[in-house]
C-alpha cells in the first residue's frame, strides 16, 4: 500500500520516547516535530522543535551519517531523525547549517514503525519541492581542486540519506558541462548541481538558458522575443576560488550547508543580465560584468592559475600597482528611483519588498506563471524606456552587478544593496583618481565603509548598459576589432565558447602580460584598452551592450538553495532562484 493512501491521519502522533537517559515527550504535529523534556514529576523542560521541511531524512536504529553510514545493532525499539541544524557560526550574513542528528527509543518496536511511518508520510506531503533526481557536475581543478572529495565526503552521504538519486559527472574540460545540459536527454532529473566556482555555475547557467530556448524554439540572439522559463533548477556547491554566487545567495561558502538548502528543495530566483556585441549574444551574467581593474585582475589572474585562489590576490596588487585607467562612453538607462537605490542601505533578505514588489509591478499575474523573463523588449522599448544618460571620460574600473557579488573577499559585495531578483544591476563607475583614492576604494570593498562615498565614484540602478570606445580611438577599434575575430565562438559562429575565450584570454595573457605590465609600471606606453571580465570569463568584445532580464516569482532559472539569512533564515523565499 502507497504510504500516502493509509488510512491514518497523516498530522499527529505523540508519545513519551527516550533520547539517551532522558525522557521526552515526543509529538509530530502536521508541520513540525516537537520534542520536550519531562522532568521526574511529569513537568515540561526544553524543548526542541524542527519544521518537518527541515527534517532530511529518518533511519530506523542508532544511525550515523557523517563521516560515514553506520547503524548499531540490536535496535529495533529505536529510531534516528535527522534534521537541518544552525550553527552559531557563519558569517553575519548567513549562517552554517549542519546535519542535526537525534535517536529516539520507544517502549515497543510498534510504536517505532509506527513514528517512521508517521514521519515519512509528513515529508512527502509538506516537501513537494524537494528534489528526487539530480545530475551533479564537478570540476576536479576549481579553486584548490578539492572538488571530488568535497562531494564525495560531504554532500554525497547527506543525498544518499535524503533519497535523493545522483548521477554524477567529472568533467574532463571546459565546457563539458554546458555542453551535457545543451545535448543529452535530461529526462527525469530534477535539477543540475555543480561542484566548483562560478566558472562552473555559468557553464550551468548557460546550458540551462540554453537549452530551454532550444526546446522551445527561440533564438537566444533574437532580442525581440521573450525568453522561456527555465524548469531546471540549479544548485552550487561550492569548491571554487570566489564562489560569488553562492556567497550571495547562501551568505556562506560551505558544502555541507548547500547541500542542505538543495535537500530541502530551497529555491531563489536571481536576475540575469544578457551581453550583446551587435546583435549577438554573446554571455549572461549573474555577478559581475567589469571593465577596467576588474578585467586586468582576471586577464593577469589565468597566467597564474597555478597558485589557485590567491591568484585574485597577487594580480589584485599587480594590476593596482600598474596604476591603468580607460577611456571609454557608458550610456545607461536608470532604474526607477522610486523603488529603490544603490545607497538606500537595505540588504535584500528574506521576503524582500523590492523584488516582490518588481515581480508584482512587472507580472501582475505572477504565481505559477511559466515565463522566467520579462518581455525586456516591451521595458526597453522608445515609449517606455526612459532616457538614456550618457558619461564619456576615463575610467579605472565600470562595473555592472545585478547582485550585490559579495564574496569571503568582500562580504559586502561590489554593491551592498543590489537585489538578487528586482530586475535591476547596480552600474558602478569609478573615474580615474590618484593611486591613494583607489586604493581607498579598493579598501572599502574589504571593510563596512561606505565604498560610494568618494567623489570619483558614481553608482546607478540601472536596466541596461551600453558602453564603447570614444570617437577617433582608431588605435583602440582596430585592437577591437582583432578581439573580436580573435576570441570566443565556435563553429556555430554564435554560441559564446568559454574555451574560446579561455585560449584567448590565455593567449592575450601571455601576449599582453610582461609587456602591458612593463609598460604600467614604468613606461609611459600603457595599454588603450581593458576587457571584460564576466562572472570570471574575459569576454571576447570590448564594446559591448547589456541588459538584465528579469526572474518572475514562481520562475526558477538559477538555484542554488535558498539563502541564510538573520531575518527568517531565507533570503527571498518569495521567489525561486535555485533550490
Ligand atoms: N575538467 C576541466 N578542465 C579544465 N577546465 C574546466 C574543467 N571543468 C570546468 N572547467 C572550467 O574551469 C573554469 C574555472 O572553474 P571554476 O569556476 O569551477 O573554478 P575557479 O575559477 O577556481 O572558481 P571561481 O570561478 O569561483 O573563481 C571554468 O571556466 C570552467 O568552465
Ligand atoms: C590592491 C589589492 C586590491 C584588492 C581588491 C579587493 C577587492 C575584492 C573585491 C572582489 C569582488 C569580486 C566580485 C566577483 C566577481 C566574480 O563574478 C568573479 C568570478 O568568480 N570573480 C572575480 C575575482 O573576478
Ligand atoms: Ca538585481
Amino acid at each position: 500500500m502507497e504510504l500516502l493512501d493509509m488510512d491514518i491521519d497523516p498530522v499527529r502522533l505523540e508519545s513519551s520516547l527516550w533520547v539517551g537517559k532522558k525522557r521526552y515527550r515526543a509529538a509530530l504535529t502536521g508541520w513540525h516535530l516537537n520534542w520536550t523534556e519531562l522532568d521526574k514529576k511529569n513537568r515540561d523542560k526544553k524543548t526542541v522543535s524542527v519544521p518537518v521541511s527541515e527534517v532530511i531524512g529518518v533511519e530506523e536504529g542508532r544511525v550515523q551519517v557523517l563521516p560515514q553510514m553506520s547503524v548499531a545493532e540490536d535496535t529495533d525499539r529505536e529510531f534516528t531523525v535527522f534534521y537541518v541544524k544552525r550553527s552559531s557560526s557563519g558569517s553575519p550574513y548567513g549562517l552554517l547549517w549542519r546535519l542535526g542528528r537525534t535517536q529516539f527509543c520507544c517502549p515497543s518496536r510498534d510504536l517505532r514503525d509506527q513514528w517512521m511511518t508517521q514521519l515519512r508520510i509528513a515529508l512527502k506531503t509538506h516537501s513537494p519541492s524537494r528534489p528526487h533526481r539530480l545530475l551533479v557536475f564537478i570540476n576536479p581543478f576549481g579553486g584548490k581542486k578539492q572538488g571530488r572529495q568535497i562531494y564525495h565526503s560531504l554532500v554525497a552521504p547527506l543525498f544518499e540519506l535524503a533519497g535523493i538519486s545522483s548521477h554524477v559527472v567529472v568533467t574532463e574540460r571546459a565546457n563539458q558541462a554546458r555542453d551535457h545540459i545543451l545535448k543529452k536527454d535530461l529526462t527525469g532529473f530534477d535539477g543540475v548541481v555543480c561542484v566548483g566556482g562560478d566558472g562552473i555555475f555559468s557553464e550551468l547557467l548557460h546550458g540551462v538558458i540554453g537549452r530551454t530556448q532550444q526546446e522551445a524554439g527561440l533564438s537566444e540572439h533574437d532580442p525581440s522575443i521573450t525568453l522561456q522559463s527555465c524548469d531546471l533548477h540549479i544548485g552550487i556547491i561550492p569548491a571554487g576560488s570566489t564562489d560569488c554566487v553562492c556567497f550571495a545567495t547562501v551568505g556562506v561558502n560551505d558544502p555541507v550547508t548547500s547541500a542542505l538548502h538543495i535537500i530541502i528543495g530551497d529555491s531563489q530566483p536571481l536576475d540575469v543580465c544578457s551581453v550583446h556585441h551587435c546583435s549577438s549574444l554573446v554571455r549572461y551574467s549573474v555577478s559581475l560584468v567589469g571593465y577596467g581593474f576588474y578585467g586586468d585582475v582576471l586577464a593577469e589572474s589565468e597566467r597564474h592559475r597555478w597558485m589557485g585562489p590567491l591568484r585574485y590576490d597577487y594580480s589584485g596588487a599587480m594590476v593596482y600597482l600598474s596604476n591603468r585607467s580607460y577611456a571609454g562612453v557608458i550610456q545607461y538607462l536608470p532604474a526607477d528611483s522610486q523603488l529603490s537605490s544603490p545607497r538606500d542601505n537595505t540588504r535584500c533578505l528574506s521576503g524582500c519588498s523590492v523584488c516582490s514588489k518588481g515581480t508584482e509591478r512587472l507580472f501582475p499575474h505572477s504565481p505559477g506563471a511559466r515565463s522566467l523573463y520579462s518581455s525586456h523588449f516591451s521595458q526597453f522599448s522608445s515609449d517606455t524606456e526612459g532616457e538614456w544618460v550618457s558619461v564619456e571620460g576615463r575610467f579605472r574600473a565600470v562595473s555592472l552587478t545585478c547582485m550585490s557579488s559579495s564574496c569571503p573577499r568582500s562580504p559586502l559585495g561590489l554593491s551592498p544593496s543590489a537585489h538578487l531578483a528586482d530586475g535591476t544591476g547596480d552600474l558602478i563607475i569609478v573615474r580615474d583618481t590618484h593611486p591613494l583614492g583607489f586604493l581607498t576604494f579598493l579598501h572599502r570593498h574589504t571593510s563596512t565603509q561606505d565604498q560610494f562615498d568618494l567623489p570619483f565614484v558614481d553608482v546607478h540602478r540601472v536596466k541596461a548598459v551600453r558602453f564603447s570606445l570614444p570617437t577617433g580611438e582608431e588605435e583602440d577599434r582596430d585592437e577591437e576589432r582583432e578581439r573580436v575575430n580573435d576570441g570566443g565562438m565556435t563553429e556555430e559562429g554564435k554560441r559564446p565558447s568559454r574555451s574560446g575565450s579561455h585560449k584567448h584570454l590565455v593567449e592575450r595573457g601571455e601576449e599582453r602580460g610582461q609587456k602591458d605590465f612593463l609598460c604600467g609600471l614604468c613606461c609611459s606606453k600603457a595599454p588603450t584598452v581593458s576587457v571584460w571580465n564576466c562572472d570570471g570569463e574575459i569576454l571576447p568584445h570590448t564594446e559591448i551592450s547589456c541588459r538584465q532580464e528579469e526572474a518572475r516569482s514562481g520562475g526558477n532559472i538559477l538555484a542554488n538553495e535558498g539563502a541564510i539569512t538573520r531575518v527568517n533564515n531565507r533570503y527571498n523565499s518569495n521567489i525561486k532562484l535555485f533550490f
